[in-house]
């Protein structure tokens, strides 16, 4: 994404010293992250050094056992109940395996989150349904099948237009082109760079892939043992003399970052 003027306002998402660990294994090692209001950061790091861990913590699913998460300057770990909801309404997300209701017609699966959360009448939520899924370059038909008749792509865009359909003020992506081919996975990506930038939101993502990365952020950060270890503007990754990131982002079995070949 082109680089955006940076702000000194207070950060849209704040996170300081946040440690999480599993057991004896430490995920999360005193991480910061700073995401400012209409910016796109997106995470990059090996599989298993703690993205989605990280996610978690800021979505309220899992507890940090340390550390302080603001969202618009309010801290939000330890909220519950109403009080999360509340912060959570902010949220939109576009998980991994687009995570739809197989149960559920395309339009529902859309519209669930203005039904559940936000009070809104089925038609109207379908008639905004049906707005989104055209945002998304999904035709009308669509709203009306199942998501055992939809290809990958389509089950991403689906996704997509449920991640956006309450206008939320921040949009967390989860690896949004694992399982896709590069020019599906190209078409997502523009679209993100669309979606983020027509709804004037901030967008936090985590993958590991890099074309990805390249695409829809403003600013990458990698996470390496439990810390961001190196954080720039996007066109800056190339030049950077971190040999860590240098490393990931030309995909080499060789360098610092050890990966097991064979796991126990
Ligand atoms: N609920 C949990 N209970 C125990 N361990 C967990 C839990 N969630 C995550 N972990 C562990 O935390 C570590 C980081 O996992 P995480 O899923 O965040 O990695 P990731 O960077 O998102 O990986 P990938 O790119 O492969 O999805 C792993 O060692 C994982 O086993």
């Amino acid at each position: 994404m082109t680089p955006r003027s940076t702000n000194s306002q207070t950060p849209k998402i704040r996170v300081r010293g946040l440690s999480k660990s599993f057991g004896d294994n430490q995920v999360l090692r005193g991480l910061d992250l700073d995401v400012d209001e209409g910016e796109s950061v997106v995470v990059i790091g090996g599989s298993g050094t703690g993205k989605s861990v990280l996610l978690k913590c800021i979505l309220g699913i899992l507890e940090p056992d340390s550390g302080s998460i603001e969202v618009d300057g309010e801290e939000v770990v330890g909220l519950r109940g109403g009080d999360m909801d509340r912060v959570r309404r902010k949220f939109g997300m576009l998980f991994q395996n687009a995570a739809l209701f197989d149960s559920l017609p395309v339009w529902e699966n859309v519209a669930f989150g203005m039904i559940q959360s936000e009070g809104v009448a089925r038609k109207r939520a379908r008639e905004t349904a049906a707005e989104k899924l055209a945002a998304v370059g999904l035709r009308p038909e669509v709203a009306d099948l199942f998501p055992a008749e939809l290809s990958g792509g389509m089950k991403k865009r689906v996704g997509l237009a449920r991640a956006i359909a309450t206008e939320p003020e921040i949009v967390f992506f989860d690896e949004p082109t694992t399982g896709l081919d590069p020019i599906m996975g190209d078409v997502i990506n523009s679209l993100i760079v669309e979606i983020v930038q027509k709804l004037g939101a901030t967008a936090l993502s985590i993958t590991h892939d890099m074309a990805s990365a390249r695409k829809i952020a403003h600013r990458i950060a990698m996470l390496y043992e439990g810390r961001i270890i190196w954080n720039g503007a996007t066109e800056e990754i190339d030049s950077t003399d971190n040999a860590y990131v240098q490393q990931f982002v030309n995909g080499r079995a060789e360098g610092p970052i050890e990966m097991p070949v064979r796991q126990a």
